[in-house]
């Protein structure tokens, strides 16, 4: 949505002579699982080549966690393995290519963005921009990134994805998801948020067992409660209102919300539950910091076979889409199909990437 300082007659206008046309609409391409790995690692980058095709995105990481000393091996190693991995980015790729550069107030990023889009600014598909505080600081990467493409002669603009992970950031979401046509999305930066704000967590991502609320106490028949019997706590989601704005902000500007990174590397059952909520509440993927994360992410934000074949039968019983219907007990209408539509189009995009999973979606019959 154009904002205020860029009239709708000039949103979709290349902001360079000779910089390609900003697209219209972000293309739906498959991010369950955006895995990161620092190049300047030799065992790590070693082992990317063969993820390719097993993974929806790779994100060379050259911001937190690259040691300040390695941050040119880095920019350089991501450079390396894009040459000599021809099947990993680019529009027809199976496995998209992504880049977290540093952010915009070090000595970095500007090197980062003029190497990366001179030298293989035709196969990255989207740059990440940590620590985005409000429409300027992506106004800044548009006019830049369309500089570069123009220099390099690019036939297709490169996408932009901020991290939301400070205050500043939170309180600009809107204007941060309708400040360029190049935003493909917004992904959680719990670690750097908590800091930001002040929280009193130490964890990268999920929950923390004082966040919680009480059952109340027992009360006897005198009307007294014991404030000291036992009683159930619940542990709450710390993310949960975060995450529910950006899902707002990116579905009114039609971009793609994420969750970020889970810490605990160990901790798989954890991972799994603070990716499925993030993906119930309408996020499409996450950050795999490890390889083990990748196939939780992947089996995460992909829908069920049962929600697929419950969101197939509502299709069927609902004909032209209108009115309303009983099925298994429960009432499906407009609203309910429209929700049911969602799973569909998602399993359906997935299946064309995802042989295993067409194969299970395809099996699917539906009983009357
Ligand atoms: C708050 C934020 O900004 S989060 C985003 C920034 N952080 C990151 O990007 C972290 C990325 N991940 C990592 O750095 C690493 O996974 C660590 C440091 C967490 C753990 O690394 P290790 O101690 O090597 O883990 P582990 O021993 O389990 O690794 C097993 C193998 O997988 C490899 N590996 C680990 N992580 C990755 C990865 N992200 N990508 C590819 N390979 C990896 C290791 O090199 C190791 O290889 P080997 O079997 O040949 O020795
Ligand atoms: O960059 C991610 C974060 O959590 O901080
Ligand atoms: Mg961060």
């Amino acid at each position: 949505m154009p904002s205020a300082s860029r009239p709708a007659k000039d949103f979709f206008r290349p902001l360079a002579v000779g910089a390609p046309q900003p697209l219209h609409e972000v293309p739906a391409r498959p991010s369950r699982a955006i895995h990161f790995f620092d190049p300047s690692n030799q065992k790590m980058a070693a082992k990317i080549p063969a993820m390719v095709g097993s993974v929806d995105v790779l994100l060379g990481n050259l911001e937190d966690a690259v040691k300040a000393d390695n941050k040119e091996a880095a920019r350089q190693g991501l450079v390396d393995i894009a040459q000599a991995t021809p099947e990993l980015g680019g529009p027809d790729s199976k496995t998209q290519l992504w880049t977290r550069v540093n952010a915009l107030d070090s000595p970095w990023a500007l090197d980062d963005l003029t190497t990366l889009v001179t030298e293989i600014g035709d196969r990255l598909d989207v740059v990440m921009v940590p620590k985005v505080q409000g429409a300027e600081d992506i106004h800044y990467v548009d006019r830049l990134l369309a500089q570069l493409e123009a220099k390099a002669g690019l036939q297709r603009p490169i996408l932009v994805h901020a991290i939301l992970e400070t205050a500043r950031g939170v309180a600009n979401v809107e204007e941060i998801c309708g400040a360029s046509p190049r935003m493909q999305g917004l992904s959680l930066g719990p670690a750097d948020l908590a800091a930001d704000r002040r929280m009193k967590t130490t964890r990268v991502g999920g929950g923390h067992p004082g966040y919680l609320v009480r059952q109340d106490p027992p009360v006897n028949d005198l009307g007294v409660s014991d404030h000291e019997a036992p009683r159930s706590t619940y542990q709450q989601d710390l993310w949960h209102y975060t995450i529910a704005r950006m899902v707002d902000a990116c579905a009114m500007h039609g971009i793609y919300p994420y969750y970020g990174p889970f810490g605990d590397i160990t901790d798989v059952v954890a991972c799994e539950d603070q990716f499925r909520n993030a993906f119930l509440l309408g996020c499409v993927g996450t950050w795999s910091l490890h390889p083990k994360q990748i196939a939780i992410a992947n089996r995460v934000f992909s829908p069920s076979v049962e929600d697929v074949r419950h969101a197939r039968r509502v299709k069927a019983a609902m004909g032209d889409g209108t009115g309303a219907v009983m099925l298994d007990g429960k009432m499906e209408d407009d609203a309910s199909l429209k929700q049911c539509l969602v799973m569909v189009e998602l399993a359906e995009q997935l299946a064309a990437i995802d042989p295993e999973l067409k194969e299970q979606y395809d099996a699917i019959e539906l009983e009357a």
